[in-house]
């Protein structure tokens, strides 16, 4: 797609671009917490590589190292860890969704309330960010940065409540949209999932000492014991006397976001007690038996497209091959901040392994397709290494609305599906044929007969544009200056 940036300076709520999510650590009482943070960093790596962050507390001060680029580029360094001394740490990894990428928007953010420290990180996005934004400003808060999780610090701040943890969760009732935060005080480690439970949230141990993390790869890589998942809705406090939990909201019933098993979480992550590799591998059965293709070999479009190559290769009895090897050095195409850099992004990442491909009818198979972009390209290079006939399979349905819960989806009007037909995506990327995965074939992927349509077990408006929470900013969004910050900085 040709579509170019609207937004350059990137200041507005929404940059014409898809990006992914954030992720998020954190650990209380281990002697090496800020070690510990950056390996758990790492595994989260893929949730975001604009910026990572951590913010140890030594009993007396907090300690704070926050920078643009990826975890390895600061915090494999022994002298950034030795600045982080304490024994309990939060960390942060960072796509952003509301506010620049600048170095003033890393997390974890920190600020000075009476009378203790709070930092905070958040995955996921507020839906009332930045309504609360300008009434805080109105009444005289002086924001530090652009993101929406500041908020979250000025509503902490205010409340009268005597306890750091009721302060907390007054701050919690004001927010709509999606959070798992931690947060980390002189004296607690918090955590926190929305009343759906939109973004994960898991809870491990290591040496006995608590941990939060986004997915349970963050704790295979430093070999902490997986406990259980964060609920939705549910508040836990970990400190000297132990860990506390509370639901303070009323109860609802979870509904996670189906985008985190399509393509987000990594595949050796098990989310919801679900192995996200396992669900991948269903989905493109699925596809297999909704779609099946009279083709020589089933070719993943890597890496994301490999279980669910996998899963509709096995099911259709055609041979799995790797007609596209994938440069690995080359991070997630949606990273790019131009569409003429992604579209080189995408070539720099794949090529045709013509050995697989010359005078075969293969089927490509994907997890989803954004803009277009890749599956235009690969389609292309598949034909140019010698492929007599293209299929595609995408192993979920087609993405026809923005996101608006911590995945930086472009605008409607640059999401393929959302401005053409399937014929017409067809003949955009070049396929001889095309077909996606169905709605219900998701939810049987998932081990239900369909979609509950009155009480949906998912997060889906990617694709069925329900959104569960009200988006209030944009509703508000034409009767308000769209810009959030006057001041241009340097990243
Ligand atoms: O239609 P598009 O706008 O091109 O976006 C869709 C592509 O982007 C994602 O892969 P990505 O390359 O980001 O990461 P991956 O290597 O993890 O699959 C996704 O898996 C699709 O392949
Ligand atoms: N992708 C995310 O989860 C982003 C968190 C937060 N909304 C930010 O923009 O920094
Ligand atoms: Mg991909």
């Amino acid at each position: 797609m040709t579509a170019p940036d609207k937004h350059p300076l990137d200041l507005e709520m929404h940059a014409d671009r898809l990006r992914e999510e954030c992720g998020v650590f954190g650990i209380f009482g281990h002697p090496d917490a800020a070690a510990i943070t950056a390996l758990g960093l790492h595994a989260l790596q893929h949730r975001g590589q604009e910026a990572a962050g951590i913010v140890s507390f030594d009993g007396q001060r907090f300690h704070s190292e926050r920078r643009l680029g990826l975890v390895g580029d600061t915090f494999s360094r022994r002298e950034v860890i030795d600045r982080l001394p304490g024994m309990s740490a939060i960390g942060h990894v960072r796509y952003s969704t509301t506010g620049e990428t600048l170095l003033r928007n890393v997390q974890p953010l920190f600020a000075e309330l009476d009378p203790f420290g709070f930092a905070i990180g958040h995955n996921g996005n507020l839906t009332n960010g930045l309504t609360l934004r300008r009434e805080l400003v109105r009444e005289g808060a002086i924001m530090q940065s652009t993101t929406d999780t500041e908020v979250m610090l000025h509503l902490v701040a205010r409340s009268r409540k005597p306890r750091f943890i009721d302060r907390f969760i007054d701050g919690l009732k004001a927010l709509e949209g999606a959070y798992s935060f931690v947060g980390l005080t002189n004296k607690k480690l918090v955590g926190a999932r929305d009343p759906l439970g939109i973004r994960p949230l898991v809870l491990g141990t290591l040496d006995g000492c608590p941990i939060l993390a986004s997915e349970t790869c963050a704790l295979d890589i430093i070999g902490a014991k997986y406990v259980r998942d964060i609920e939705n809705g549910e508040v836990i406090v970990f400190d000297d006397k132990g860990a506390h939990s509370q639901k303070p909201f009323p109860l609802v019933a979870q509904r996670p976001c189906i985008f985190e098993y399509i393509y987000f979480a990594r595949p050796d992550s098990v989310v919801g007690g679900r192995p996200v590799y396992q669900v991948r591998k269903t989905l493109g059965a699925e596809l297999g038996r909704e779609a099946p293709a009279d083709a020589d070999v089933i070719v993943p479009v890597p890496d994301s497209g490999v279980p669910a190559a996998l899963g509709f290769s096995q099911e259709t009895g055609i041979p799995f091959d790797l007609g596209i090897i994938r440069n690995h050095y080359v991070g997630r195409t949606f990273i790019e901040p131009t569409q003429q850099i992604r579209q080189l992004g995408v070539r720099l990442k794949h090529n045709a392994n013509r050995a697989v491909v010359a005078g075969k009818r293969i089927v490509l198979v994907d997890d989803s397709i954004v803009r277009g972009t890749t599956s235009t390209k690969i389609v292309q290079m598949m034909r140019d290494a010698g492929a007599k006939e293209v299929h595609f399979r995408i192993a979920s349905p087609p993405i026809t609305h923005p996101d608006y819960y911590g995945i930086d989806t472009p605008d409607r009007d640059n999401l393929l599906a959302a401005t053409h037909s399937l014929e017409e995506m067809r003949q955009f990327i070049g396929a001889d044929s095309l077909a996606f995965l169905s709605v219900d074939g998701i939810y049987r992927a998932m081990g239900y007969e369909k979609r509950d349509p009155v009480r949906p077990q998912f997060t889906d408006h990617c694709f069925t544009g329900d959104y569960p929470t009200s988006l209030t900013d944009q509703t508000a969004k034409s009767h308000a200056p769209r810009q959030l910050s006057l001041l241009a900085e340097a990243s």
